[in-house]
């Protein structure tokens, strides 16, 4: 039987223990299904800093969450067992070697699944090479304003804008198998989505829930990832300011929470293999407005994962 989080009609929510869900702490429990960890790094970014103190905030957030998710009739603390696994310290003065102890730490998690509470966006990178180490290439759904497939800023390769090309070219993606979801504001050049496309990412816009809405969205999303391992990567910002002020490089006109949830929801059934929400930056935030919305992201691919783990008819 999971240990599941504490029964807040017991001990309150506020008084309960600072892990995301107020789960166990990963020394607490004999194994675990998935992990939640913590990487406070925020070196990687172009615009405003503090997604460091990402990880802390969602799961402050998360004390509000319950155990049961009636969108996908599924407990998904009860059906798996789900740990906290604390915060990864890693060095904020150097890129380089902070990836590489991502990566190490992440290497670690073999047979047990890694929810990543980031951080900037620069960690997806350590974090796809972990999983191609198990699973080989892998289909990737990255929910973002940005394509994050730039070059380099100031000369440096590994940043927040930068993860998703590094990852294409290092065989780590299957690029028949990857997409964006939410893609919206001001690029550098056109030939910025052409590249984009090069790298192996099929583009489904902001504006595309305005025309197809989200039903559309999940069959573009599904028949892209098609049958093999997924990762699913989201970055806060994929929301519209209003649903998301928290974050490092906001743009106008994205989704709503609602949209993000329900498209989230409609993964049941893919095999995913690993996520990360990434670029909270709560000194932007207002009323936890941010910091809720990246704990309920968390609470659906948690629950996108113990529906898989139970079976799912579709
Ligand atoms: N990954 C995030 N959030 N942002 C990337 C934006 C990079 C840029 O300002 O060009
Ligand atoms: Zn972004
Ligand atoms: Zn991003």
């Amino acid at each position: 039987m999971p240990i599941g989080p504490v029964d807040n009609s017991l001990i309150p929510r506020y008084a309960g223990p600072p892990t995301f869900a107020q789960l166990p702490r990963v020394d607490q429990v004999a194994g675990a299904d998935v992990a939640v960890l913590g990487v406070p790094f925020d070196s990687g970014v172009s615009y405003r800093p503090g997604a460091r103190f990402g990880p802390a905030h969602i799961r402050a957030a998360s004390k509000l969450l319950r155990p049961y998710n009636p969108a996908l009739d599924v407990a998904p603390f009860a059906v798996q067992q789900v740990v906290d696994a604390g915060d990864l310290a890693v060095n904020p003065f150097d890129i380089g070697e902070a990836v590489a102890t991502i990566e190490a730490a992440a290497r670690t998690y073999r047979n047990t699944k890694l929810l990543t509470l980031g951080g900037d966006h620069t960690i997806a990178l350590p974090l796809l090479r972990a999983v191609h180490a198990t699973h080989g290439p892998i289909g990737v759904v990255h929910f973002d304003a940005h394509l994050d497939t730039w070059d380099t800023y100031f000369g440096e390769p590994t940043t927040h804008g930068t993860p998703f090309r590094r990852a294409s070219e290092e065989g780590l993606l299957d690029r028949e198998r990857c997409l964006h979801v939410g893609i919206r504001g001001p690029l550098y050049a056109a030939e910025d989505l052409t590249a984009d496309g090069v790298l192996g990412f099929q583009v489904i816009r902001a504006d595309d829930y305005e025309t197809g809405g989200v039903a559309d969205v999940v069959a573009r999303m599904r028949r892209r990832l098609g049958d093999g391992p997924v990762y699913v990567s989201v970055d806060i910002d994929v929301l519209d300011p209003a649903h998301a002020p928290g974050t490092g490089t906001p743009e106008a006109g994205g989704l709503t929470s609602r949209e993000l949830l329900n498209t989230l929801r409609g993964l049941v059934g893919l095999d995913v293999i690993g996520a990360d929400v990434v670029e909270v930056a709560p000194a932007y935030d207002h009323a936890e407005i941010t910091g809720v919305a990246a704990s309920h992201v968390a609470f659906e691919l948690l629950s996108v994962l113990a529906r898989n783990t139970t079976g799912y008819r579709p």
